[in-house]
């Protein structure tokens, strides 16, 4: 399949009529396949963009790929072997899933104002070639919607970079809005907060719940990225809707990558730790991801579920991210309905006679 000619999972440009507003949802993106020669390009583009790794080119490059690159790709290949569905990569069926979703519900909502499109910022479909196809569907208008409730100058804002490299190329640019973040907006709080509730009602109650982050370096919160701050208010918010305290639902953050310090407690060592101090039951959820993927399903559910059980623990139990659940996809509608406001077919809430959801 040509990435430039996807357009998303509603279907080629020509299958509906245009539209005048493009949604371009992004991720982070994943490898075609669980191999090492389809890892190493994807590790490649990822770990050479200087919003993830800022050491300078000349020192970086050569250990990239002299070293990084020869390792890595196989170890990876491994790790993604274990989650890989017939479908391909959980990250890109999920992604696909959630926009075919949020593409109905703003039909729904808002019949014939927007054209969902999904990227991917390292990898394929990249992030140009879907704005390219959605101008071609007729969007005059673009809003950007990063798949990262909380924002990193690493994830957020090097999708923001995409966009502006795409942008860089065209004639005619739509116009353009960019969502920051939607760490502490209400209806992603109550998604959240209703998919554990309801998932401890199926499987009991942990002895407790640890929300787990994805890590980035601590030099980059010191250099002024919001992103802590964005994940201690999600869990403050979460933790003050489940009625939970301080010991019942704590907070790490993991993937670390490489020498330098990054955001701590680590989630491994939290696991092992939880275990040394008696936990028999955890629950672990993973509130910064907005669709399951390798860090959650392999680093959560199978690493550290096993690091738990070797320390002690009974169970580790890994609660899903929100994925397409319908919860997700009005919160991400709500937000796409008031980030679009004032444009074609996107009168102010309460304006469109009749456009309105049943409450
Ligand atoms: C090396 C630096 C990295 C930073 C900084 C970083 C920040 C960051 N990442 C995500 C979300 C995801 N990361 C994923 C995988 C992944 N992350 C890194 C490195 C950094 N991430 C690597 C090398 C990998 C690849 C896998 C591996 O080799 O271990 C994924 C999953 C991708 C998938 O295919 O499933 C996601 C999602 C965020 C939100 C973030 C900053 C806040
Ligand atoms: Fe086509
Ligand atoms: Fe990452």
């Amino acid at each position: 399949m040509p990435s430039s000619h996807y357009t998303g999972p509603a279907g080629h440009s020509h299958d509906r009529p245009p539209a005048e507003t493009g949604v371009l949802l992004v991720n982070l993106g994943t490898p075609d396949a669980p191999t090492a020669a389809a890892v190493r390009p994807y590790l490649a583009e990822f770990l050479a963009d200087p919003r993830v790794i800022d050491y300078p080119r000349w020192l970086w490059r050569p250990i990239l790929h002299g070293v990084i690159l020869r390792v890595r790709p196989r170890r990876s290949a491994h790790a993604y072997g274990r989650i890989w569905t017939p479908q391909g990569s959980p990250l890109r069926v999920g992604s696909e899933a959630l926009a075919a979703a949020l593409q109905a519900e703003l039909d729904r909502r808002r019949p014939g104002a927007a054209r969902v499109a999904l990227a991917m910022r390292y990898g394929r479909p990249p992030v140009a070639a879907q704005v390219e196809a959605l101008q071609r569907a007729g969007a005059r208008r673009l809003l950007v919607l990063p798949l990262y409730p909380q924002y990193s100058a690493t994830s957020t804002g090097s999708v923001i970079d995409a966009v502006a490299d795409a942008f860089k190329r065209l004639r005619w640019p739509p116009e353009l809005r960019i969502v920051n973040d939607y760490h502490d907006d209400p209806a992603h709080i109550e998604a959240l907060a209703r998919s554990i509730e309801r998932w401890w009602a199926a499987h009991g109650r942990g002895d407790k719940l640890l929300l787990s982050f994805h890590g980035i370096p601590e030099r980059y919160v010191r250099l002024g990225d919001p992103y802590l701050d964005q994940c201690q208010a999600t869990a403050r918010l979460l933790r003050a809707r489940l009625g939970l305290d301080e010991a019942a639902l704590q907070v790490s953050f993991q993937s670390r990558v490489g020498r330098e310090a990054w955001l701590s407690p680590y989630t491994d060592a939290t696991v092992r730790r939880l275990a040394g101090e008696g936990a028999r039951r955890l629950d672990v959820a993973c509130p910064g991801f907005a669709v399951d993927c390798l860090e959650t399903l392999e680093e959560i559910a199978m690493q550290n579920r096993d690091f738990f059980r070797a320390a002690g623990g009974e169970e580790l139990r890994y609660i899903p991210a929100l994925n397409d659940a319908p919860a997700q996809v009005a919160q991400l509608a709500g937000l796409v309905l008031r980030h679009a406001q004032g444009w074609p077919g996107f009168a102010a809430d309460g304006a469109a006679a009749g456009a309105r959801p049943p409450a």
